[in-house]
């Protein structure tokens, strides 16, 4: 299923929580969503799920408003830290209503998934620990099999063992049952290699989308002696400095080119990759939101 959003924009009160968002996503892929705090993942997902209508702007899926749209609705899922102190059924009621309302609900799947999570399908899911709930609530998106499934946060419950099992599904689900997921998340580092795609949120607004692989390889950290590194860099689009003594680490926005590379290794400069979260660090620390040299 396709999403659309066109120049979505979203207010509470006076504050903008979104402005002017404008992407489209593809079946078969996976979507990081990043952003700070407060940033405005939460008020975009919750748009995608239909939860609320934006003020201003579109967003379609497969062409059409999903708003109390129960045939789009039915294929989309969202899944986000619960609140389940007050429930006191057991994982299998919880089954037996996805069954019910969810098209492309997997049980068996889910069944297995809860015996890999540990989770004992006859208990009351108000006696789970943080993590159990968490993991109950990654076990019904991905059983879901919904050809859009949402994912904000619903993890960070979980240990790390228990995230790696998330993971592996996630990547072994695309090639099962190819969708869109969409995975919020503040876990940069550990999850960066689930994403086909990447959007940065800064301030209710969409920074950044591209493809894991073109962030990476448009992108370099130069470090050497400072001033070589200074002159190096100069007319570079540069989101962030780090020094050290004499020692000075560029982060420079743009491919490098072969004779660049070259000069590079000729002034004892090193030339290395910068990872997803160190770039997420640095366009969205307020004094490098792209400062141009
Ligand atoms: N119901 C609401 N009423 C008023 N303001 C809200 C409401 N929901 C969100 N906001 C505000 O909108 C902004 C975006 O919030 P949102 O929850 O979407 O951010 P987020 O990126 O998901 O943050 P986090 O990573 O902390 O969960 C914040 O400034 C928040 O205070």
């Amino acid at each position: 299923m396709k999403i659309c959003a066109d120049n979505v924009s979203m207010q509470f009160k006076t504050h903008n929580a979104l402005t002017n968002v404008s992407f489209q996503l593809e079946s078969g892929k996976t979507y990081g969503l990043i952003g700070r705090n407060g940033a405005g993942k939460t008020t975009l997902l919750s748009l995608l799920a239909s939860c609320r209508i934006p003020d201003e702007g579109l967003i379609t899926i497969d062409g059409q408003d999903p708003f109390e749209n129960t045939k789009v609705m039915s294929r989309v899922a969202l899944v986000f830290e619960t609140d389940y102190s007050d429930s006191h059924e057991p994982v299998t009621d919880y089954f037996d209503f996805a069954e019910r309302y969810r098209p492309y609900f997997d049980r068996a799947y889910a069944e297995d998934l809860a015996a890999r999570f540990k989770l004992p399908l006859d208990r009351p899911v108000h006696k789970f620990s943080k993590g159990m709930q968490s993991a109950l609530n990654v076990t019904l998106g991905l059983a879901s099999r919904s050809p859009v499934t949402i994912f904000d946060e619903a993890y960070s419950g979980m240990d790390a063992p228990t995230r790696e099992i998330f993971y592996k599904e996630v990547v072994e689900e695309q090639s099962r049952h190819p969708r869109t997921i969409i995975l919020s998340t503040h876990l940069v580092s550990e999850m960066d290699y689930l994403f086909d795609e990447v959007l940065i949120l800064h301030h209710g607004r969409l920074i950044l989308h591209d493809s894991q692989e073109n962030l990476v390889s448009k992108s370099a950290v130069i470090t050497g002696s400072a001033g070589i590194v200074d002159r190096f860099t100069t007319g570079m689009k540069v989101f962030g400095t780090e020094q050290l003594g004499g020692t000075k680490a560029v982060k420079v926005m743009g491919q490098l080119t072969h004779d660049q590379l070259a000069q590079a290794e000729d002034h004892g400069l090193d030339v290395s990759s910068v990872t997803l979260q160190d770039l997420f660090i640095s366009i969205t620390e307020e004094e490098n939101v792209h400062a141009e040299r």
